[in-house]
Order: C-alpha cells, then structure tokens, then sequence
C-alpha cells in the first residue's frame, strides 16, 4: 500500500488509482453526462454542519444499526458495485470478508464477478443482501432470486433507477468497453452461457408486485428520489428504501441524495426504514445522514478503493476507518447511539 498505509478514504482512491489500469479507474470513479450528479453527492454533504450536544454523559456510543434484512455493528453497509475482480483477483471474495470482519452487510451485486453461492461460502460470517436488476423475462429473474435465496441473502435489493443505462463519457474516454476474457457476471449463469444484463424500460411496479410473491425476503427498493414513489413503494409492500441517484452514473441532474432524504423521509413517515448512498466518504457524512433521518448509509466506490489499494485487507481498513470515525463522531456529538442523532443538529452552513 506505498510508503504510509492510506489513513482517509481519499488517500485510498489515490492509492487505488495508482494501482488500477486506468480504464478500470475510468469506470469505478466515473459518472454519466458531465458528472453533476457525482460531484454533487459529496459537494452537498460539505455544505451541511453538525451542531452537537454537549454535557449528556452518554459513555461510550453504540453503533450498530437493526434492519430488515439483520443487523450490522455499523450504520455503513456495501453498497452493491459491479466487477470487483477488476479490482482485486479474489474480487467479491475479499469484499464479502472484509464485510465481515467489520460487522457489516455486503450488498452483492447482481454483475458481480464472483457467484453469490461462492461469496457466501467463503465468508461464512457475513450477512449477504443480494441487488436485483429485474430482467424483462420473469422466470429467469426468479431463478436468480432463487439462487440469492439459497445462498443466504437475507434481503433483495431491487434497483429501479436503470430502466437504461447511463451515459458515461469518462467510462467511454477512458477505453472502458466489457469485462476481459476469463471475467463474467457469475450471477447471470444459464446453463452453458451467461446471459447479459438488461436493463429495461418496460420493468414497472407490477414487477415488483410480482417479486412480492415469488419471494419472502424483504424487499429494499434502491434509486428512489421522488417523494411519490415513496409512497407507492410502500403501497407495494417494500420493507425499506435506498435512496440513491446510483452514485451520479444514471441520469445526470439529478440532485445529491442527501438533499432529497428530508422529503423522503416525511413521505414515508417512519413506515419502514429510509437508506441513503452517494457521496459518504467520511464518519461526519454518516452523522449528517441518520441525523436527517435515514436508518443507514451505504458506500460504493470507496470499497473498491480499499480492495484496489490492498484486498481484503484494504477493503477492510476502509470500513473499520468509517467504523472508527462514526464512533468518534457520535461521541463528539454527546450520542449514546445512533438513535440519538436528530435533523436539528444538522444546519445548512452556506
Ligand atoms: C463501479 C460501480 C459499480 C456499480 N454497480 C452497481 C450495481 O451493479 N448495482 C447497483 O444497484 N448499483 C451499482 N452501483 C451504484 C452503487 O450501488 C451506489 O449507488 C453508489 O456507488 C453510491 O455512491 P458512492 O460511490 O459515492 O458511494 C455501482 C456504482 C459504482 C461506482
Ligand atoms: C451491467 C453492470 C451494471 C453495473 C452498474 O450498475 C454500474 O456500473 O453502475
């Protein structure tokens, strides 16, 4: 990991992008259109402030967090990102371990480039959600649910902000076109071949609808940002929402996550729990986040830094760093837990 270990998660993206081939750092760090959206994820969060409470006694704070799909010792989960071989040889593996060494959920994707079955049998101790892209040809959607189900997937993680790819001029620029020979998206096996991902228009909330029946894990609804679509993924039975913008690689425009949580939050009022990503790169974003009111956060790309820069090992440093700067944080606000973070101790600072 070069001369001094990384010590924030800004040091691990240097150090990842030293290491990776440049067209794999082009897709990791990369947004859609001018890449707004994925400069204003991290942008909003420095225009908040943190007011703490003082003199409260609160000890040592409690970090972990209870979810639909099972508990993590931290209010930080992984975020569902594609190809980690790209990154590190033993790819979903490492992550999958590094997630449980710090207590956290790992959100398996569905183009991830180890097979769920795998992901799970190497880290026996990890709580596995497994993210759907749902397929416009139903019956192999279920046999994929079937296959996370039986891996130990505790939750699926329905994505519906890609009823079509972004456009991602970085990712083109930088000459990255599909994964290289010996690589594939393990998830989408179909007997002898492996089928591509669509992301289709035509998916709606009849689909969801449908996944309501075919599964009884809970179902987490990820890339909500309108206050409306709260409201009907709870009229369609989800037991929680991810409020995300796909870290800025799907619509530009879009607006930083953490500016729409408030509405979210209120639409939903308290009816199932509210997740946020997109820009988490410190323990004080996370404060700002739950203060706002979102029960977790989750982080893509700085996990793929941490596995780029050293593995497991690294992939792990950069959770137990999140871990240590949440503690830090809630102390320094005078929280014996997350539960005591609220809205009025987050203030617009310019
Ligand atoms: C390289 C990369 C691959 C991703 N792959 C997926 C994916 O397969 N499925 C999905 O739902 N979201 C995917 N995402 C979006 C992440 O789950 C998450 O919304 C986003 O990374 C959060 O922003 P952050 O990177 O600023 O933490 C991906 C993001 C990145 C950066
Ligand atoms: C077909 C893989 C999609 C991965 C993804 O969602 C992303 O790159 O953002």
């Amino acid at each position: 990991m070069g001369v001094r270990a990384p010590e924030t998660l800004h040091e691990f993206e240097a150090v990842a992008r030293g290491r990776l081939d440049p067209a794999h750092y082009g897709y990791f760090a990369g947004g859609a259109g001018d890449e707004v959206t994925l400069r204003a994820n991290e942008a909003a969060f420095g225009r908040l402030a943190l007011v703490p409470r003082v003199l409260r006694g609160a000890g040592r704070p409690r970090t972990g967090v209870t979810l639909p799909g099972g508990r993590a010792a931290m209010p930080v989960l992984v975020a569902p990102t594609a190809f980690h071989r790209l990154a590190d040889p033993e790819g979903e593996r490492a992550t999958a371990r590094a997630a449980a060494a710090t207590g956290t959920i790992m959100i398996v994707s569905m183009a991830a480039t180890v097979a769920v079955e795998e992901v799970a049998a190497v880290a026996p101790g990890a709580t596995l959600w497994f993210q759907l892209y749902v397929q416009p040809d139903m019956a192999f959607t279920e046999a994929v649910v079937r296959r996370a189900e039986a891996a130990g997937c505790t939750a699926l993680v329905v994505t519906v902000d890609s009823p079509a790819r972004g456009l991602r001029e970085r990712e083109r620029h930088s000459g990255f076109h599909d994964l290289p020979a010996g690589l594939c998206c393990e998830n989408l096996r179909d007997g002898g071949r492996v089928r591509p991902i669509v992301m289709s228009p035509e998916i709606s909330w009849e689909h969801i609808g449908l996944l309501r029946e075919i599964t009884a894990l809970p179902i987490v609804l990820k890339g909500i940002l309108h206050p409306a679509d709260a409201r009907l993924a709870l009229d369609h039975g989800a037991a929680a929402l991810l409020v995300s913008n796909h870290g800025g690689r799907q619509l530009d425009a879009v607006p930083a996550t953490i500016d729409v949580l408030p509405e979210i939050v209120t639409a939903v009022g308290g009816a199932v729990p509210v997740l946020l990503d997109g820009g988490i790169r410190c323990g004080t974003d996370v404060l700002k986040a739950l203060a706002l009111g979102a029960a977790a956060v989750a982080v893509g790309r700085p996990v793929v830094w941490g596995l780029a820069a050293g593995g497991e090992r690294g992939a792990a440093r950069v959770l137990e760093l999140l871990r240590t700067e949440v503690e830090h944080a809630l102390t320094l606000c005078g929280c014996a837990s997350v539960r005591d973070l609220e809205p009025s101790m987050v203030r617009r600072s310019c």
